[in-house]
């Protein structure tokens, strides 16, 4: 098993900036909310090696350190941390090794958007904010039972047929990637709210949906111009 000392003082340093920042994030969860108990999880992807830092399992948001952080390979072996990994470890890893750009993983069991799941059901895109922000309806993955790589499998496979940041992993509730750990946390925040509000919709009526253009225009404005550049 290689250890943290193996590895040269830059990634070192990126160990240590990173770590703050993923216990940073995980106070997002509870802050927007989007879990309860322990029942979600943050990683980022380190860029000067094949590693990254995840929560340690079951240890409530409240108790984190930047130094209770865990560090794993890109195959989920942990390389340095006295806790063990989170138990989506398997997930998070298969992500990273199957999707280059994602630097960035978030699961939670947010109530709306685990509801969507509980019912196998995509989102659709009925709102400007899911052009915007998933470029399209927010997707279902397949069901899988965690402890192996099922649900990382399930996870990649759908978002390879999307724009999509975030899936729904049917009975279980949504993960969201990014280009690091704030952006994945951003797409659980935006998925839990759009689907909220989609329900909400539902409850009134059968919402619109709007032209593929338009949704098309929406997720290049959103991505290409939106914000401060
Ligand atoms: O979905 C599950 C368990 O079924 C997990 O996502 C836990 O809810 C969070 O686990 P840890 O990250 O604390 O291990």
């Amino acid at each position: 098993m290689t250890c943290l000392e193996d590895y040269p003082p830059e990634v070192r340093a990126e160990v240590g900036q990173v770590r703050q920042s993923v216990c940073d994030l995980h106070a997002e969860l509870p802050r927007w909310g989007l879990v309860v108990w322990t029942a979600g999880n943050v990683s980022q992807r380190l860029h000067s090696a094949d590693l990254f830092v995840i929560k340690p399992s079951g240890v409530r948001y409240d108790e984190l350190t930047p130094e209770s952080m865990v560090v794993c390979d890109l195959d989920g072996n942990l390389v340095d941390g006295t806790r063990s990994p989170s138990s989506d470890t398997a997930a998070h890893a298969y992500v990273y090794r199957h999707m280059p750009k994602v630097y960035g993983v978030v699961h939670t069991h947010s109530t709306y958007a685990t509801a969507w799941a509980a019912r196998g059901e995509e989102i659709p895109c009925v709102l400007t904010m899911m052009g915007d922000e998933f470029g399209g309806p927010v997707p279902v993955g397949p069901f899988a039972i965690i402890g192996d790589d099922s649900i990382g499998r399930g996870i990649v496979e759908t978002l390879r047929a999307s724009r999509s940041p975030a899936v729904l992993m049917c009975n279980h509730g949504p993960f969201t990637v990014g280009k690091d750990a704030t952006a994945a946390v951003k797409a659980a925040v935006m998925v839990e709210e759009v689907a909220r509000t989609v329900h909400m919709a539902m409850q009134l009526g059968d919402p619109l949906p709007i032209p593929q253009d338009r949704i098309d225009a929406l997720y290049d404005r959103y991505t290409n111009v939106y914000g401060q550049h």
